[in-house]
């Protein structure tokens, strides 16, 4: 065992504590990251400059001193540096021009002649890696990470977030091919990304499949499956060392097939199915990570302290990672979050 508590138990050692860190841990909960953000100007202002990305990176880690720190930056700066327009509006969230087929295969056709122009859009996200490495402790292991080829496709074809996805799944119904193609490039593009990211200074990376939850079992294998499969074969030979962690939230019910077929190291639970029973349909060496629901962090201590004792039972003598199921979301509590670390650190050793 190293001195890196998350680094080891997503290489699958099973050491003498569990480690924590919490999907979106730096946010809009936190007073020091609405300051930061509000000097910074927009949001992609934001994920692009270097210094006060690595700012509100570092504040949950001075805070509560989680043991993985996730970089600053979102899903959405890949169709970004792809060409496509993107915008955060205030209590809408992301908006782009949805792309037709005609516009979704010029941009692959950029991406294939230009990737050093993808590449360059990029460098302050790369930059921001850099300076984290630099500056975190040694111990706090470095998570980059990317949007899954699905997820993302939902916002390019989509133009916003939806609740079932409709747009991205009528797109795939009426034009497969220029979809998977659409995938595939996405795939392509995310090697590219994730292994600079690692290059910079990230130990591991998750790819966060936010919205698998909306697929067919069929479609599930073809549009979430197949890309990340694709992803973790591109990284593979370059960094054989470096763990992927895989999170298709909402697709529980295929998690076996999830965690074999993609050739992921960690698999992300979230909070619909417990730890111990998510276990059983996975490989044994696979590491597990999750399940908290993060409205818990809204609420009083006896839930989430339940939940937390719930998910450490499970966890017994197994690689398991303590986080939430998605995301904390803007109201959630600083107190419930030291609550939830205290638990967890209490409840095995
Ligand atoms: C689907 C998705 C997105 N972005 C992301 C996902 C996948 C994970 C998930 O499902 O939550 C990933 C993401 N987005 C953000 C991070 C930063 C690192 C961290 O987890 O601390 C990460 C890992 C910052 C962010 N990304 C966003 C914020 C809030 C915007 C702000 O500060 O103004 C943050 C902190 C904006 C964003 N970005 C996205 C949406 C839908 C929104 C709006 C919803 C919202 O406002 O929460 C797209």
């Amino acid at each position: 065992m190293s001195n890196r508590l998350l680094l080891d138990v997503l290489k699958g050692k099973v050491g003498p504590q569990m480690p924590i860190w919490m999907m979106r841990q730096a946010g809009r909960y936190l007073p020091e990251y609405r300051a930061t953000r509000a000097e910074a100007g927009s949001f992609l202002d934001l994920c692009y400059n270097p210094e006060l990305a690595c700012e509100v990176t570092l504040q949950p880690i001075r805070r509560f001193g989680f043991d993985g720190s996730i970089l600053f930056s979102d899903i959405l700066v890949v169709p970004h540096a792809l060409g496509q327009d993107v915008r955060f509006e205030e209590g809408v969230g992301p908006v782009l021009p949805p792309l037709d087929s005609s516009e979704i295969n010029a941009l692959i056709d950029r991406f294939e002649s230009e990737s050093e122009q993808f590449d360059a859009h990029l460098d302050p996200v790369i930059e921001t890696v850099r300076l984290l490495r630099s500056r975190l402790p040694e111990e706090v292991t470095l998570l980059g990470f990317c949007g899954a080829p699905w997820t993302v496709a939902t916002y390019m074809v989509g133009g916003r977030g939806s609740p079932d996805q409709a747009a991205a799944r009528k797109f795939a119904l009426k034009e497969p091919e220029v979809f998977d193609r659409l995938l595939s490039c996405l795939a392509r593009a995310s090697v590219r990304y994730l292994s600079r990211q690692i290059t910079a200074g990230a130990d591991a990376v998750q790819v966060f499949d936010s919205w698998a939850g909306s697929l067919s079992p069929a479609g599930f294998s073809r549009y979430s499956v197949t890309p990340i499969a694709q992803i973790v074969d591109g990284l593979r030979p370059l960094h054989p060392e470096t763990p992927v962690i895989g999170f298709a939230k909402g697709a529980m019910h295929a998690l076996g097939r999830f965690s074999e077929a993609t050739g992921i190291d960690a698999v992300g639970l979230d909070w619909t199915i417990d730890v111990d029973a998510a276990r059983q349909q996975v490989p044994e060496t696979m590491v597990t990570q999750g399940n908290i629901d993060p409205l818990l962090m809204t609420a009083g201590p006896m839930a989430l302290e339940q939940a937390v004792d719930r998910m450490v039972e499970g966890a017994v003598g197994v690689p398991h990672v303590a986080n939430l199921g998605h995301g904390i979301t803007p109201d959630g509590q600083i107190d419930q979050v030291h609550r939830f670390i205290e638990r967890v650190r209490s409840g095995n050793g």
